[in-house]
């Protein structure tokens, strides 16, 4: 029986290694380590949004969760069920719980099928008798607000981002409580893009859907999702909740990856001047740096950071932060860096921004 306590998905230690076939006689020599170690959970009508740069791992971690690939290691379990590497027969019951939704809207959506027919065929295969097909399918088409006409439509006549919600629309065919959204509105206009998001919440409200929200546009996740898990080459760097995150991004590079971002509040302001910008090109999955894997891009790291690997640690009982600067056990390490977002130093510089006459 559904023990609705438990988170809905629950990803533990997931590794996906692809082999790398290299030289003459094309051994396998080397690895891609595109997940290494990642450990999340999602409760029931939650949203985590999974961001870091291109190729830190995000889409490989969707893709192994939904069977697309197998995992290396670790497990994945749905709603308390193992499916790590799952049987046929469990991918099959999995497709009608779980759904993903990709980037590209037009690739997911065959040419020469109308709308119609496209939305018909998860429906048909949920045994939905032929002479109620039509209505189910307007049914569906108005969950993502379009109207009846585009039954006869083909994907060409769409705009991109009509075309997204008619994907949408197929995912929700199937009546699932998990939506894996892969980058849903990187291929959109931006002002498409907030239409987009509004509908999946409207969406997630009515429904109470899950989602893992994966994305590199970081102004879309703030008031989306509930948790942010920040990934690095294969790894999450720091993981709670969003407002957290991103008010006070506690890891070197979640405060690089943020700073982009435009602040908004007086402790904003106070920890922004410690935003360091992005320095070099993301490593290698082939070539993983020894240590902390950020430490050669780290404005603060030390001898420690190339040498030992971090834990996570939970700073001020919010986020989780894989770095060694919260970590008791380095505390003489980082003497010579204090310019480091330790919350206490920002909680001083706003109390003394209000405390101005
Ligand atoms: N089938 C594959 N074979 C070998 N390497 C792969 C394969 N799929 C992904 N990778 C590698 O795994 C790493 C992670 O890729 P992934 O697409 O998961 O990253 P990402 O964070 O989703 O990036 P993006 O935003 O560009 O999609 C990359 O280095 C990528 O080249």
């Amino acid at each position: 029986m559904t023990d609705v306590s438990e988170p809905l998905l629950d990803v533990d230690d997931l590794e996906k290694y692809f082999p790398v076939k290299s030289g003459i006689i094309k051994r396998t020599s080397d690895y891609v380590k595109a997940v290494d170690g990642v450990s999340f959970d999602i409760d029931r009508g939650e949203t985590l949004a999974l961001i870091g740069e291109s190729g830190s791992g995000k889409s490989t971690v969707a893709r192994t969760i939904i069977g697309l690939t197998g995992a290396t290691g670790g497990t994945v379990r749905f709603d308390g069920e193992d499916i790590t590497n799952a049987t046929d027969e469990q991918l099959a019951r999995l497709r009608s719980r779980v759904q993903m939704v990709f980037q590209d809207p037009t690739s997911s959506l065959n040419p020469r099928r109308t709308i119609g027919k496209s939305l018909a065929v998860p429906l048909k295969a949920r045994g939905v008798p032929t002479s109620d097909l039509r209505e189910r399918v307007v049914e569906l088409l108005e969950r993502v607000e379009l109207n009846d006409e585009y039954w006869n439509k083909y994907p060409h006549e769409l705009s991109g981002g009509q075309k997204q919600r008619v994907n949408i629309a197929r995912a929700l065919a199937v009546e699932p409580e998990l939506l894996l959204l892969d980058e849903p509105t990187s291929a959109l206009d931006v002002s498409v893009q907030a239409k987009i998001i509004a509908l999946l919440e409207d969406l997630q409200e009515e429904f109470g859907l899950t989602y893992l929200f994966i994305t590199h546009d970081l102004s879309l996740v703030r008031n989306f999702a509930d948790e942010t898990a920040v990934m690095y080459l294969g790894e999450i760097q720091e993981r709670g909740p969003t407002e957290e995150v991103f008010q006070r991004p506690r890891h070197p590079y979640s405060r690089a990856l943020l700073s982009a971002i435009p602040v908004t509040t007086d402790e904003e302001e106070a920890y922004k001047p410690r935003h360091e910008p992005l320095r070099g090109e993301i490593p290698s999955p082939r070539d993983v740096p020894t240590g902390c894997r950020f430490h050669t891009r780290c404005p603060y790291a030390t001898d420690a950071c190339s040498a030992d690997e971090p834990q996570f640690v939970a700073v001020d009982a919010g986020p989780s932060v894989r770095c060694h600067i919260y970590d008791e056990a380095y505390a003489d390490t980082f003497d010579d860096v204090p310019e480091v977002a330790v919350a206490a130093v920002a909680d001083e510089r706003v109390a003394s921004n209000t405390n101005e006459p």
